[in-house]
């Protein structure tokens, strides 16, 4: 019987039946399996699934223990390879988790692996060429490496480059075979490619752009020149990945894309397949918005990162300095859940990463490594010993690690021939130019300092230009005295993690830069420096090196609890969990977004109508689009609104129809409306419909009488403080409302601004009166309570009514706008059977039955009741200056038991426009797709 990680839930056991019952579903054991309406919360959920890792896990543990014969193990065959870190069972197979259930039945839980499809640019192995049709595979160096082979739970597929050119068919075929049996799939660039794409765009412009280093000095020229063509190549070598995921993609697989190489990669994937599951991890730093809007190319970097459902970084900075750049540069909206796009969430989260810290552990008790460790004891005798581990990478800091060791020795004589410093610095990239410069510099330094302060018998500096294998580095980890990483940056730094797995018995000191991702998670124990101090670092040298046995135990021991209990599996198994919730969440949340207009529905019942109402909100519904993407944030365009050009014609046309009413129900004042409509046959209400005309005609009032307006003042005074400390910020006073306005503002700083102003408000003038504040995505409004837009609209339709002399009930209304939630309740007002607040995912999208306003009709009826009110209490309203006040309510002339409205469900549309989530029945994406249904109404009398 083989069983799904969805059922695993129905085998509780004492301990996880307690977990379940705390995650605030008591009584509910079996939530996850249920039909129960009960929605977890993400943490609930990632809990649950944490809970279930763990029973899955300690169910794999028992059936370790099983005798090897009942175990289906797969025994690599690596004959023909060698394996750089001699460790093949890395790259094993997913094995075959078996174990017995109660009834002594055997459960198969190979089925509840997940598939993985990992892509990086670099397979865990390197490719080399040994004959036409044979391979030499050998392990890969470098920390994403070490990370993704710690990670053991899924059924992984590893899919990258092999780090060769291989332009032949018969080669190609040969090392895909020689792949497969690593669970590896190559990708072929040609050279060309990776030239431009790797040693190029991501080496020579993204790495060092990322890292804080910036483009090269020397030359920078040429690489601005090439820069286009190097990102053309890495796009198309992105595509070139994108297929081969496509090419093995299973539904249901979890594609995990990772690493600067990468960043268009996710956008490709979803473009073909919108339901893959994809993720995004980036292993380097992701720098200040400021340094990444120096990119060329930094708009598109951004949106295809942002195609992926979930994006993750290693720490909580580069996750800030990330969304940072979506709000600044895209324009778009952060929120402590990630980033939103036109109510597509995009979720960004740390996940700092970890090593297989057992396999360390594990090594140390190997005879190899013991055998190295006593070599290397003897060989440093009597000296205490220093260690760096790094790619010869320019983002480590080792000339200024260099540099530091130097200092110490010139200011600490005594230690001269006592202390060593062993600089192990794989060769890394040694096709751009950059590195093979480093890699002379360092000589220098080295060679220099050797020579100042070496003997005949001994030398302060061992340096090695190559990697070494693990035993070997195991043993090493475990004998030296001082780790030194002075990374200038650096993602994380696995080296540190590995070093402090390996001191267990020694208790070495770490020094580490305050610049690595590691310094958030061992800066406990470890002495933290800035790498470009070489006095501190010189000092830290000699600190580390005098450190009392009891200071050293515990920091070690700080740190040694971290990296064994934030483990790559434990990394690779979170962010896995959560892109499968973020994936469940995005699809709740999916059903609360409205449907996209059935144009040709809306323009077909249109046609067939012979009354029709077209309510139109007029900011960002008849005007160009807010302008987010690629602005040049400090163009203030204009403050004002105004209508579209290409709606001009026929917006002309719907208002010469006699068949059609046009209302431009609007939060913007009079004087505005009256600018943009004044020559066209319609009707405007202007400040939410407290104000009404016909453009023929002269501006009324449908303010309810005993409308409030003291407030004003003290809240003027609020808005005026703040425009005054925000700069390109404007405040607008309108008869019935406030608003502040931000949109052209630091977008940061404008939002800040509003959290404060929104502070003052509540706590000081608007505390005990009757108002709203409206909060838009740029602004705050201040308004009363009573003036919203459902409000307004049956006063407004009893005097359109009244004064078109109507003889027939209106029998299609359109009602689209880009609305504030406070006014939804306009798209309401048509729909009586449900309130306001119902949320979109139980709305019927379509109801079946057919309405009439004699059945019901909310605008029948209240005009109804409104009538015989008026009559009833004999209200009337005043004239005021130029403003006829409206008595609305006692000018219904439709007989009893007529209607205004004779509505059938399918001849009612109502339609956010550029909203996420809406109230609406139906939605436009942006005003571009009001000018298309517009014209298409037009043209359809
Ligand atoms: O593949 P290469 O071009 O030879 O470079 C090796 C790797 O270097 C980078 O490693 C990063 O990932 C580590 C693990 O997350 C992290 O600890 C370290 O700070 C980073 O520098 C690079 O990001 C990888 O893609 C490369 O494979
Ligand atoms: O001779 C060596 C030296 C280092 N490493 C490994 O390379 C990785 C370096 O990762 P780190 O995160 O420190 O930096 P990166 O090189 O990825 O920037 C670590 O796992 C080391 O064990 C290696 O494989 N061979």
């Amino acid at each position: 019987m083989s069983i799904s990680s969805q059922e695993i839930c129905i085998l509780p056991n004492k301990n996880n039946l307690a977990l379940l019952q705390t995650n605030g579903m008591p009584g509910n054991l079996y939530n996850i399996c249920s039909n129960l309406p009960a929605t977890p919360t993400r943490l609930e959920r990632l809990l649950r699934d944490r809970e279930l890792r763990k029973y899955s896990k300690c169910l794999n543990d028992c059936e370790a223990e099983l005798p090897s014969s009942t175990q289906d193990c797969f025994s690599p065959d690596l004959e023909t390879s060698t394996c750089w870190f001699n460790d093949e069972e890395l790259l094993e197979p997913v094995s075959a988790s078996r174990s017995l259930n109660d009834d002594g039945e055997r459960l198969d839980f190979r089925a509840s692996k997940q598939r993985l499809l990992v892509v990086a640019n670099r397979l865990p192995v390197s490719a080399v060429r040994h004959g036409e049709d044979s391979w030499q595979l050998e392990m890969s160096v470098g920390g994403l490496v070490t990370a993704l082979l710690g990670v053991k739970e899924f059924d992984t597929r590893w899919i990258g480059w092999a780090g060769v050119n291989v332009p032949d068919e018969i080669g190609q075929k040969a090392l895909a075979k020689a792949l497969d049996e690593k669970r590896c799939i190559p990708v072929f660039l040609d050279e060309e490619v990776v030239h431009q794409y790797y040693n190029g765009y991501c080496n020579n412009i993204l790495w060092p752009l990322f890292h804080y280093i910036g483009l090269p000095q020397e030359d920078r020229l040429a690489t601005t020149r090439s820069f286009q063509s190097q990102f053309d190549a890495y796009k198309k070598a992105n595509q070139l990945f994108a297929d081969v995921v496509n090419e093995h993609y299973e539904e249901g697989d979890v594609v995990w894309c990772h690493d600067y190489h990468l960043m268009f990669l996710p956008k490709c994937l979803k473009e073909r397949n919108s339901k893959m599951k994809v993720g995004w991890f980036l292993h380097t730093p992701f720098p200040s918005s400021e340094i990444h809007r120096m990119l060329p190319s930094r708009l598109e970097l951004l949106r295809s990162v942002l195609a992926a459902d979930l994006v993750g970084f290693h720490t909580y900075d580069y996750a800030r300095h990330f969304v940072s750049a979506c709000t600044r540069i895209l324009g778009l909206e952060g929120t402590p859940e990630g980033v939103e796009d036109q109510g597509k969430l995009t979720r960004i989260a740390a996940f700092p990463v970890g090593i297989d810290s057992e396999r360390f552990i594990k090594a140390l008790e190997l005879p190899e490594v013991q055998d190295h460790m006593k070599v290397l004891k003897q060989r440093f005798a009597g000296r205490k010993v220093m260690l760096g581990v790094d790619r010869l990478d320019m983002i480590k800091g080792i000339p200024q690690k260099i540099l530091a060791f130097e200092k110490f020795l010139e200011e600490n004589p005594n230690w001269r021939n006592k202390v060593v410093l062993l600089q192990i610095a794989v060769p890394s990239r040694t096709d751009v130019p950059e590195y093979q410069k480093l890699t002379s510099q360092v000589h220098e330094i080295v060679g220099r300092i050797n020579g100042r302060f070496g003997s005949l018998t001994a030398l302060p500096i061992h340096h090695l230009d190559r990697s070494l294998d693990f035993h070997e580095l195991c043993a090493l980890y475990a004998v030296t005295d001082v780790a030194l990483v002075t990374s200038l940056r650096d993602g994380m730094n696995l080296v540190s993690y590995e070093y402090v797995a390996c001191q267990e018995s020694k208790k070495g000191v770490l020094i580490l830069s305050e610049f690595a991702g590691a310094a958030q998670s061992l800066g406990a124990g470890a002495i933290l420096v800035n790498p470009w101090n070489v006095t501190e670092v010189a000092s830290s040298i000699g600190y580390a090196l005098n450190m009392p046995a009891d200071e050293r135990e515990k920091r070690h021991h700080h740190n040694f609890k971290h990296v064994i209990s934030h483990t790559a599996q434990e990394w690779a198994a979170t962010f896995v969990s959560e892109l499968n919730v973020t994936i469940v969440e995005a699809q709740l949340r999916t059903r609360q977004i409205p449907p996209p207009l059935p144009i040709e529905v809306a323009v077909d019942r249109y046609s067939c109508s012979n009354n029709r109402l077209l309510i139109l909100g007029f900011n960002a519904t008849l005007t160009e689009p807010v302008d987010t993407l690629g602005r040049k944030d400090s163009q203030i365009n204009e403050w004002e609104p105004k209508l579209r050009p290409d709606l001009q014609e026929p917006l002309r046309k719907l208002c010469d129809d006699p068949k059609t009413t046009v209302l431009i129900l609007s939060g913007s004042a009079r004087n505005v409306l009256d600018d943009n409509f004044s020559d066209y046959n319609l009707w405007l209400a202007a400040e939410n419909g407290m104000f009404l005309r016909v453009t023929t005609g002269d501006w009324m009032t449908t303010m309810p009488e005993n409308l409030s307006m003291e407030w004003v003042d003290s809240v003027k005074n609020v808005f005026e403080y703040f425009t005054d400390r925000t700069p390109r910020s404007q405040f607008e006073v309108r008869e019935t409302s406030l608003i502040w306005n931000y949109k052209y503002s630091d977008v940061e700083f404008g939002r800040l601004q509003a959290r404060d102003l929104l502070q003052h408000l509540w706590t000081g003038p608007i505390s005990n009166a009757s108002l709203d504040v409206v909060q838009g995505r740029r602004s705050v409004e201040v308004r009363s309570v009573a003036v919203t837009k459902g409000a307004a609209i049956d006063r407004i339709l009893g005097e359109i009514v009244h004064n078109k002399g109507m003889k027939e009930p209106i029998d299609y209304v359109l009602c689209i706008g880009h609305f504030l939630t406070k006014d939804e309740d306009i798209y309401t007002f048509f729909e009586p059977e449900l309130p306001s607040e119902v949320p979109a995912s139980v709305r019927p999208q379509v109801p079946t039955q057919v309405r009439t306003s004699t059945a019901g009709s909310r605008a029948a009826l209240l005009l109804k009741q409104n009538s015989m009110s008026a009559v009833e209490q004999n209200k009337s309203y005043s004239i005021d200056g130029d403003t006829l006040h409206l008595m609305v309510t006692d000018r219904i002339s439709f007989q009893e038991g007529s209607s205004v409205l004779d509505l059938q469900a399918n001849d009612y549309f109502s339609c956010s426009v550029a909203r996420k989530r809406s109230n609406s029945r139906y939605r436009l994406q942006s005003s571009d797709e009001v000018v298309t249904l517009l014209r298409e109404l037009a043209d359809h009398r």
